[in-house]
């Protein structure tokens, strides 16, 4: 099933993949299996060959780039995660979850009778009520993030009583963070039990497992970690809190894809991939897309697959949607919001 993004210029569509279902089937996980990854070396210099050329390469354009922007939309984890956020700010995230395109612009690229949202709305656990209050009868999940965010340093039991409070709060999704230390340590079965400890107190809430890569130091560790956290039953995993000096970038994003596809390979599981972290640009949304559809394919170009975590590129990606529709830039203020 697809829908269809208008090219006004040039009256021809072009298709969208619609979204399948509320969530993929989840990940059983299986047993610490090292050999899965302990021998498995990384060659930095070819991830960043690899993925440097990417947007330059594969240029998308006009209605092209108006259907992959409309998809980015759908699958933002929309975000906020401040010290200052407020319930009102969660209600006008989740609003603007709900509509992320202006009436005109949606009308003008054909969209008007398509339900349209982000993927998600992701928030600290204590804002969870106000979230699943605010998309009551939307459908649109809600993430939380859990487990001591951003550093994850508290004791186990703490943090496994945050995943079910946000849970219990009406959470989706539960972002966890790992303990970096066990990866720098290469103690792959500390890292691997906590996980499992963090996906049973998921019960039904689907576990996105950031890696922190920034923290990591190697990519030979980021692919271990990854390859860990989807034994351990991890349904997404995520690059990035947001919050290390390094986020999501395109090399490390290679690395966790080509993880995820040599444990679907071995298993026939398929797991979601979240870049995460200091994306703010229309531009990066495509970018990040030819990186899933190449490595990937199509199947994961969708929410259940795949989302970006978020908290200022919505307004970038409307921005480019109205100069689509109108042939004029409006100023960034007026995108304010995400
Ligand atoms: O999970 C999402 C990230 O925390 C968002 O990071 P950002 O604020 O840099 O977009």
């Amino acid at each position: 099933m697809t829908v269809d993004v208008k090219a006004p210029e040039q009256g021809k569509t072009h298709p969208v993949p619609a979204r399948t279902g509320a969530g993929h089937e989840r990940n059983p996980g299986m047993a610490l299996t090292p050999e899965m990854f302990e021998s498995h070396a990384v060659n930095r210099s070819a991830a960043e060959r690899r993925t440097a050329t990417l947007a330059a390469r594969r240029s998308v354009k006009k209605a092209y780039q108006a259907a992959w922007l409309v998809n980015a939309l759908r699958c933002i984890d929309l975000t906020t995660l401040a010290g200052d956020d407020t319930a009102a700010r969660v209600r006008r995230l989740c609003a603007k979850a709900r509509n992320p395109l202006a009436p005109h612009i949606k009308e003008g690229l054909g969209l008007g009778d398509m339900s349209l949202t982000t993927g998600a709305a992701c928030v600290y656990p204590t804002m969870v009520g106000h979230a699943v209050r605010a998309l009551d009868g939307s459908g649109i999940p809600v993430a939380s993030v859990a487990t001591g965010f951003p550093a994850g340093l508290m004791p186990l039991n703490l943090r496994l009583e945050e995943i079910r409070y946000a849970v219990a709060e009406g959470a989706d999704e539960i972002d966890i963070v790992i303990t970096r230390e066990h990866v720098l340590t290469a103690n792959w079965q500390a890292l691997y039990d906590e996980i499992c400890a963090m996906r049973e107190a998921c019960g039904p809430a689907h576990l996105k497992a950031i890696l922190a890569t920034g923290d990591l130091q190697t990519l030979r560790n980021t692919y271990a970690a990854s390859m860990v956290a989807m034994q351990a039953g991890a349904d997404f995993i995520k690059t990035s809190t947001g919050k290390e000096s390094v986020n999501a970038t395109l090399p490390v994003s290679l690395v966790m894809i080509r993880a995820l596809r040599d444990y679907g390979a071995v298993t026939g599981h398929r797991i979601g991939f979240k870049p995460a972290g200091g994306m703010k640009s229309a531009k990066e949304a495509i970018t990040w897309q030819i990186l899933m559809k190449e490595e990937l394919g199509r199947e994961w170009l969708n929410p259940d697959l795949f989302r970006f975590g978020a908290s200022s590129m919505l307004g970038d990606i409307e921005r480019q949607l109205e100069h689509h529709v109108t042939g004029r830039y409006a100023s960034s203020s007026r995108h304010a919001i995400a």
